[in-house]
């Protein structure tokens, strides 16, 4: 079962630095895997405070790391579970195309189509300046929509498939945001998996 080629993708957008690796897992390892993960990880629905209201977050989330240091973001702070040895199989072949070594992967489990990632930028403190977000998709296909910050009417969409890896490097964090918008459309569940690294 070795890897099979397929083409990577760059995208030539200002001040980002943002590459799509289609197929990093294949077709047969990218379903056992999704049923692996969809049962394993300890899936959790946080509240988060919008402009003082709170609100059940439109997902699940998990967090798993290899220390044990707490990750935040709107007003969410999530104390990491250790990675589990599916977790860092996966996190070796992402390492495979990315020049850090990840301590901490983010979890999303999208239900369906209402369920979504409202714009944001991976820019908190704890991530560095200018992190690397690997993002490893399975399951539902979706669209990521991606916006710049200096004029919003230059914007991208990808459409992340099953088994796919998305590559976020260098200044796209300060200068872009990104969504996973809802769609009307009847479809099934997503789970993405986003390696960071925490210091
Ligand atoms: O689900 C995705 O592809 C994006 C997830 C994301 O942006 C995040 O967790 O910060
Ligand atoms: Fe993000």
């Amino acid at each position: 079962m070795g890897t099979l080629f397929t083409e990577s993708q760059k995208f030539n957008l200002p001040d980002a630095d943002i590459v799509y690796y289609p197929q990093l897992f294949d077709q047969e390892e990218a379903d056992s895997l999704f049923s692996h993960l969809k049962k394993s990880i300890a899936w959790q629905q946080d509240d988060i405070k919008v402009f003082g209201k709170v609100y059940p977050q439109p997902r699940l989330t998990a967090l798993y790391a290899a220390n044990e240091k707490p990750y935040g973001y709107a007003n969410i702070v999530m104390q990491p579970k250790l990675f589990s040895k599916e977790l860092l199989r996966i996190k070796t072949k992402v390492e495979e195309h990315s020049p850090v070594t990840f301590t901490t992967c983010l979890l999303n489990l999208y239900r369906d189509g209402q369920d979504s990632n409202g714009w944001h930028a991976d820019d908190e403190k704890e991530l560095g300046k200018n992190p690397i977000i690997a993002s490893v998709t399975f399951g539902q296909e979706r669209w990521f929509h991606l916006r710049y910050k200096k004029d919003k009417a230059i914007k991208q969409k990808i459409l992340l498939q099953h088994g796919s890896l998305l590559l976020m490097a260098g200044t796209t964090q300060h200068f872009w945001q990104h969504q996973i918008p809802k769609t009307a459309k009847k479809i099934g569940e997503r789970i993405n998996l986003t390696f960071r690294v925490i210091t």
